[in-house]
């Protein structure tokens, strides 16, 4: 068997809820399942999630000849062995070198199990990658546009051997009830626009988008804001999940000081 997937979604067409589902469906019959994710913020969302490189030993300095410190018989070594599946979420993330060192990693770990089969990715491992190129793709400091695209996964040799899926449906919008629907359908084909470079004008290669002001930059909004992501915090602080179930992100951690 074996084999390498991809599955390709927007944000909302349930990548999440297919890993939960499939984790559920492999752990009820006792099978072992990795699920991992590039960012630890994604990490939050999986059931018994680990950022891939803390789960696979992989160093923060990645290069092309990089390996993972993961000992042939050791305990990890045999969990990665048994498991009947990896999934590897906002793959997009982070650079192809990541995915090409497990693929060294695992060929080294399964060439002595039955499993191995030296003709495919992962040595016959089942791996399903996750995410959409659309968002966040890896960071490299100072690159120029192909070097972003260079170091992306579909540009490793294990992306020849990769079969995409596609989940079509945002099922985020198409769930319960919201007053605000329209707006937030609006808000997505905004955002789809954008990954698919059809908003702004295209000048010499860049487009440039004009971002409506979401919350005004006064003070008081912001106050607004505050105490709409964490209503009642100081009689909350103890409660486990509180700050683990609410987040306000920013582009740059000046904004979030
Ligand atoms: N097949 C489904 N049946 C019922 N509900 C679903 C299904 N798929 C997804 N959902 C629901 O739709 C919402 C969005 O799904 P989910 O969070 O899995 O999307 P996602 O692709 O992971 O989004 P993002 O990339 O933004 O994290 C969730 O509330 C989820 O429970």
């Amino acid at each position: 068997m074996g084999g390498l997937f991809f599955l390709y979604g927007q944000g909302g067409c349930g990548k999440t809820f297919l890993w939960s589902t499939i984790s559920c469906s492999i752990r009820s019959k006792g099978g072992i399942i990795l699920n991992v994710a590039s960012c630890g913020i994604v990490v939050l969302l999986l059931p018994n999630g680990r950022t891939a490189l803390s789960r696979f030993k992989i160093s923060l300095a990645i290069n092309k000849d990089s390996l993972c410190s993961i000992k042939q018989g050791s305990p990890l070594a045999r969990l990665i062995s048994k498991a009947k599946l990896i999934t590897w979420d906002e793959t997009p993330m982070i650079s192809k070198y990541c995915y090409e060192t497990l693929d060294k990693c695992l060929r080294d770990i399964l060439r002595c199990s039955d499993s191995y089969n030296a003709h495919l990715p992962f040595g016959g491992k089942v791996v399903v990658l996750g995410g959409d190129f659309r968002q966040i793709l890896p960071v490299i400091l100072r690159g120029s546009r192909q070097d972003i695209i260079q170091s992306s996964i579909n540009s490793s040799y294990l992306w020849h051997n990769c079969k995409v899926l596609k989940l079509t449906k945002n099922m985020r919008l198409s769930l319960g009830e919201n007053n605000n629907i329209q707006e937030l359908r609006n808000f997505a084909e905004w955002l789809l626009k954008i990954g698919d470079d059809l908003a702004g004008d295209i000048t010499d290669g860049k487009s440039i988008v004009h971002i409506p002001s979401l919350i005004k930059s006064s003070e008081i909004a912001l106050d607004d804001l505050i105490d709409f992501v964490y209503p009642d915090m100081l009689s909350n602080l103890s409660v486990e999940n509180y700050f683990k179930d609410r987040a306000i992100l920013a582009p740059s951690s000046s904004i979030k000081g």
